[in-house]
């Protein structure tokens, strides 16, 4: 009776000593939590000083991972005004915790795209469509994603060199990566690979958790070496862009770090319709939408797209460079003739190779509500982490290069997970009867995937306008699995995956693949490779990759939409500085070489516009 007396009068205890110390705690985390998602990190919003006709010397649309990285570059020189025009808005607070990342889909910051219907792909999701998160705020993308910071490999850049594209071979493009980098992590400290001292924060997260030891292991079996850090083959933790524990995005890096320069104007919850092309086929300035005004903002000097592998080539169709036949199926007034929004690329994994393991494999963590109190004070422990998602496994299945082919994620789910599971889940639209199987499989015991991801594929997409309206999303056509290739390739992936499992490091935890039942595979024998080839077409979806549809290259490159310095050719004043630009895709996960692409990039606009660098 005493004790229920307590609580009755708990709420109006909020006198005494014990009542000061709890509000003291309270005070304490609240205020951590401020620090945490702080808007002092980010430059100031300034949409609302913007008027119609205002002049600026270069204007960047788009503040993404590469879009940041220009505006910051260019900003340099106090002599240039420079404009960042970006359609959303800060980053939510949930972004700046790593953990959290998988929630960010589907949410305020993320643009929320899906793919066209295909007979051959994503079908089992949500209206046959797989979802595409595009980042849409300060940071763009780099806000959303999962943080994984890989440079890729030599090959990659060198094929883009000899495709026509000087100065953008291995060699040539590693002191940008080099020049952004600030290796921040202990357990690397004596790595030459990396640089010290420049914006972008990168850390190592560690998971605890054994079995990302056993996956290693089992890798090491079929050949692979665990590495410490990134080489074309093996199996290493990635580092990440974190910095203490908190998401370090481009938008807070690359412009809140140098948000005192007077010289930087950003514009968030803005959107630009199209660019302002004359007579000369000179670009000399922008329609933005702001709130319910429609500004015409001029650009002295040049004006740079960085909206990214869906919204560069939108914008640039809408403002009459694009193909032909569709810019006038659609009534728009061609400018330029060329091939944007073709050669769409992407890396595409299979999300459903799903297994169970014992759980003397996956120790469960500590009490939820002690890591959130150690990350709300500290920002340390699970919060701060992915898990295993960082661990990354880089395999060739045909053995005959020293190059990858497959990639390899991982995600792990403790038994009864509330979180991370419904969470995935949810944000990639996995229908109702195969998620039922997984949720109820891990209510058993712990669970994980292993997600085998294509990193050269065959196949080709293309990104169309749906309507003149710039506020419409447009077409977003991935054509995966159009190449049958792509579907051998993923098919050596998963029994690559298939034979880890039978390695006896795992193998003594008893991991079992589930079988989904995946509606339309009923026929084919479970585990068979016809059976595997189905539900490819099932539940192969998005690794959120997509690139090349601004596709960089000569002149007599009929792809071509941008020159090797990402001029946009025939058009003057204007260029293109995002990973649509690539004219293959790295095999790599994209962030890095983005932000690469962004730092060369504006190297190039600052030597043609008289501006040399002093560090490079
Ligand atoms: C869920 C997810 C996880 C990922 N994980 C990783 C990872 O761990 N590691 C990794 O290397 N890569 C990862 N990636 C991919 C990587 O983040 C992207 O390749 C990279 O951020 C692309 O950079 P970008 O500059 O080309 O485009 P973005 O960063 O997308 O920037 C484009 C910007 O332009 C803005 N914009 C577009 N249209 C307009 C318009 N009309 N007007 C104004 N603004 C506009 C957008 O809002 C956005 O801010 C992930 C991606 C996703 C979605």
């Amino acid at each position: 009776m005493e004790c229920s007396g307590i609580i009755n009068h708990c709420p109006n205890s909020v006198s005494g000593v014990s009542a000061h110390i709890f509000l003291t705690l309270i005070n304490t985390l609240m205020s951590s939590k401020c620090q945490i998602s702080s808007k002092e990190k980010y430059p100031v919003d300034s949409r609302t000083e913007l008027k119609d006709h205002d002049e600026f010397d270069f204007i960047v649309l788009g503040a993404g991972s590469a879009g940041s990285v220009v505006a910051n570059k260019l900003s340099e020189n106090s002599n240039w005004k420079v404009l960042v025009i970006e359609a959303g808005q800060y980053p939510s607070p949930s972004t700046e915790i790593p953990s959290l990342l998988f929630s960010l889909q589907q949410g305020e910051d993320d643009w929320q795209f899906t793919t066209e219907p295909s007979d051959k792909a994503c079908l089992g999701f949500k209206n046959k469509r797989c979802r595409w998160p595009r980042g849409k705020c300060l940071g763009g993308t780099s806000a959303i994603n999962g943080m994984l910071y890989i440079r890729g490999n030599k090959r990659d850049y060198d094929q883009w060199a000899q495709d026509g594209n000087d100065g953008w071979d291995y060699e040539s493009v590693l002191k940008y990566f080099i020049e952004l980098e600030d290796l921040q992590a202990e357990q690397l400290k004596n790595s030459t690979k990396y640089g010290r001292g420049g914006f972008l924060p990168l850390s190592l997260y560690n998971s605890q958790q054994p079995i990302k030891e056993m996956l290693k292991e089992s890798a090491r079996v079929l050949g692979y070496p665990s590495l410490l850090e990134e080489d074309n083959l093996g199996y290493f933790e990635s580092l990440q862009t974190v910095e203490k524990g908190i998401r370090a995005n481009a938008g807070k890096v690359f412009l809140g770090k140098v948000k005192e320069r007077s010289n930087l104007v950003v514009a968030m919850n803005s959107v630009v319709e199209k660019i302002i092309i004359d007579d000369t086929n000179t670009a000399s300035g922008v329609v933005v939408a702001v709130g319910d005004k429609k500004l015409t903002i001029k650009a002295r000097n040049e004006i740079i797209v960085s909206g990214g592998a869906i919204g560069s080539p939108q914008i640039l169709m809408l403002s009459g460079i694009g193909p032909k036949q569709h810019l006038q199926s659609l009534g728009i007034d061609v400018i330029q003739d060329l091939k944007v929004g073709e050669n769409l690329q992407d890396h595409e994994f299979y999300l459903g190779f799903y297994a169970s393991i014992d759980e003397t494999a996956v120790p469960a963590k500590d009490n939820v509500i002690d890591e959130l109190y150690r990350y709300f004070m500290y920002q340390e422990g699970a919060a701060a982490q992915i898990g295993i998602t960082n661990l990354v496994g880089f395999i060739n299945t045909r053995n005959d290069s020293n190059y990858p082919n497959i990639q390899l994620h991982h995600v792990l789910y403790e038994k009864n997970d509330k979180y991370l599971l419904p969470e995935i889940l949810r944000v990639t639209g996995v229908i109702d009867e195969i998620a039922a199987i997984e949720m109820q499989t891990n209510q058993q015991s712990p669970t994980f995937n292993i997600l085998p991801t294509i990193l050269n594929p065959k196949s080709r997409g293309r990104i169309l306008l749906k309507s003149k309206n710039p506020h419409d999303k447009p077409l977003i056509y991935p054509n995966y699995f159009e190449d049958p290739e792509d579907v051998e390739i993923m098919l050596e992936g998963i029994k690559f995956a298939q034979k880890q499992l039978e390695t006896e490091p795992l193998k003594q935890h008893n991991p079992q693949i589930v079988d989904l039942k995946i509606p339309g595979c009923e026929n084919f024998e479970f585990k068979s490779d016809d059976y595997w080839r189905c539900a490819l077409s099932r539940l192969g979806t998005t690794v959120y990759h997509p690139v090349g549809t601004c596709k960089m290259g000569p002149k007599a490159d009929l792809a071509a939409v941008v020159d090797a310095r990402l001029r946009v050719h025939g058009v003057k004043n204007l260029r293109v500085i995002d990973a649509s630009i690539m004219p293959n895709i790295v095999s790599v996960n994209t962030n890095a070489p983005s932000m690469m692409i962004g730092n060369k990039g504006a190297t190039m606009v600052m030597e043609d516009w008289g501006y040399k660098h002093d560090e490079l």
